[in-house]
């Protein structure tokens, strides 16, 4: 499913109503009832429409006008200004709500709102251009207040007021819903954090915009990226014809194991550790190596490479064969926790082959990369993660809630996929496994990426569901990557 920023859907806007010659009252009409009807499935017996002064407002003053014609009697609006100073199609549609015998008023700082089990936030949406300040914040205040005393229930037309559409950012005073209801499509802000806690459960409405498909628009993975991702099995194939994944063994042995353990389960021909030693207690199906001085002929056979998991940071052999590769590898491969550190030298990021590595951060390695804190990181992740990915040249997942995927030339994926069952130690060593092993296979770096989100996240909600959200261990999650596989190719064709 697609994601648009505010100015893609300006200009999806801006194609309708003049190429198609769409009046703008005639999407407004669409929008507000698919508001209204949102409202109406509670069964409502009191709706308050909170309205602002643009085109969003015009869509929760349709609403009020719908909630009024289908039988709501107790339906009313609070706007942030009067109506004499509305303009366009937001006048129209309050106009003919007022004519349909909507009450209105004015909303005055410190007033409390009127008792509602419903309250529509249409006071900002895509145009929403700054932090909420004065009579907005002050409106935002209010509306939790009464919903904190009521427990009602709140609906965001579009985009919760104070989320940033385009961005996720929420960087003052906003809205939560329990529902959003977006209008043509879901904006990219409402589908990452922290923009997606306040929206809810996010319903997209047909208004009558027509979304084209493009490589610019972003969207979430899907199942899909993992049918792409994984080659069709042949019955003349072989282990050679599904790669070779080489890991670099450093420190930390066990989470070597488990990135190769995610490659092999995400279906990698062979799985190669190599290390200073021979790793005890891998299991048998894995090739050992060790490091020669040569690293060339070591990883020469492998399609892909995994470097970073369990790397350690006490320099040494394992490390200066990583900077070696990183320096030398012309194929693909992942960069992930203390590979990952490599890539800033005096004070510099290295830069990568456009698109030959994915690097898998975390927060806090991406801060550190990016010589910020975690918790700017953590205020703006599209931010983050696009310009890790432009400065590297790298495929970046940055991990966390709702993963962002952002390749240097611009495209932006949404993970969906994953819950808490994946807090746990060794999780991110099977994420970068899984990439491998579908690079090792032949998906291009962004593809993997993608798909290896997806699988991680949908492999650990399964583990979770059999195991709990508290007992999952990462080899759990490794053990659940073939159910993984397998319900993406049974997914529901639709979701696509
Ligand atoms: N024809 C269209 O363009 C359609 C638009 N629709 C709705 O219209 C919305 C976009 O409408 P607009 O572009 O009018 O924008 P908004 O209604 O989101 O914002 C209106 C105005 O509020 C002001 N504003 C922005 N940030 C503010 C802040 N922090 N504090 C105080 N004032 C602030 C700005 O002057 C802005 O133009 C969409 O989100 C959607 O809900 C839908 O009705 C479908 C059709
Ligand atoms: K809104």
């Amino acid at each position: 499913m697609v994601l648009v920023t505010s100015e893609q859907m300006r200009e999806f806007d801006k194609r309708t109503i003049s190429t198609l010659r769409v009046p703008g009252i005639v999407l407004m009409d669409h929008a507000g009832k698919a508001l209204a009807e949102a409202a109406l499935a509670k069964r409502p017996r009191c709706v308050v429409a909170l309205c602002g002064k643009g085109n969003n407002g015009g869509d929760g003053w349709v609403a009020a006008r719908w909630l009024r014609h289908q039988g709501v009697n107790q339906v009313q609006v609070v706007s942030t200004v009067d109506v004499s100073e509305l303009t366009g199609d937001a006048r129209t549609a309050a106009t003919s709500a007022i004519a349909a015998g909507v009450p209105h008023q004015v909303y005055a700082p410190g007033q409390p709102l009127p008792p509602a089990d419903v309250y529509l936030d249409a006071i900002l949406g895509t145009g929403a251009a700054r932090p909420l300040s004065g009579q907005l914040a002050d409106l935002v205040s209010a509306l939790e207040a009464v919903v904190a005393a009521s427990g009602a229930w709140v609906i965001a037309a579009d985009v919760p007021t104070g989320v940033n559409a385009t961005t996720g950012e929420v960087a003052g005073p906003a809205v939560r819903a329990q529902q959003t209801i977006a209008m043509a499509a879901q904006k990219l802000g409402t589908a990452i954090t922290p923009g997606c806690l306040y929206a809810g459960d996010v319903v997209v409405a047909d208004v009558g915009i027509g979304i084209e498909p493009s490589a610019e628009l972003a969207a979430f993975t899907t199942a899909a990226d993992v049918r792409a991702a994984l080659p069709h099995r042949g019955p003349q194939t072989h282990k050679g014809t599904y790669g070779r994944v080489g890991v670099l063994v450093g420190e930390m042995t066990g989470a070597a194991v488990l990135a190769g353990l995610g490659a092999a389960r995400a279906g990698a021909g062979l799985v190669m550790l190599a290390g200073e030693e021979r790793v005890q207690g891998a299991p048998l199906e894995f090739v050992q190596r060790l490091f020669r001085d040569d690293m060339a002929s070591v990883f020469a056979q492998s399609q892909a490479l995994v470097i970073g998991p369990g790397l350690g940071d006490g320099g040494g052999l394992p490390e200066r064969t990583a900077r070696n590769l990183l320096a030398h590898w012309e194929k693909p491969g992942v960069l992930d926790a203390d590979g990952l550190r490599l890539l800033r030298q005096n004070g510099a990021l290295q830069r990568l082959p456009e698109g030959q590595w994915v690097l898998t951060p975390h927060p806090k390695e991406c801060a550190a990369l990016l010589e910020t804190s975690t918790e700017a990181v953590q205020a703006r992740r599209l931010e983050a993660a696009t310009r890790l990915a432009r400065e590297t040249g790298g495929v970046v997942i940055l991990k966390g809630y709702r993963s962002i995927i952002a390749h240097p030339d611009g495209r932006v994926r949404v993970n969906a996929t994953g819950n808490a069952a994946l807090a746990t130690a060794g999780t991110g060593d099977v994420l970068a496994g899984i990439v491998g092993g579908l690079l090792a296979q032949g998906a291009d770096s962004f593809l993997a990426a993608c798909a290896g989100a997806f699988l991680h996240g949908a492999a650990g909600e399964l583990a979770g569901e059999r195991l709990t959200l508290v007992s999952t261990l990462a080899s759990d999650v490794v053990d659940a990557i073939p159910d993984a596989i397998g319900k993406a190719f049974h997914a529901d064709l639709e979701e696509q």
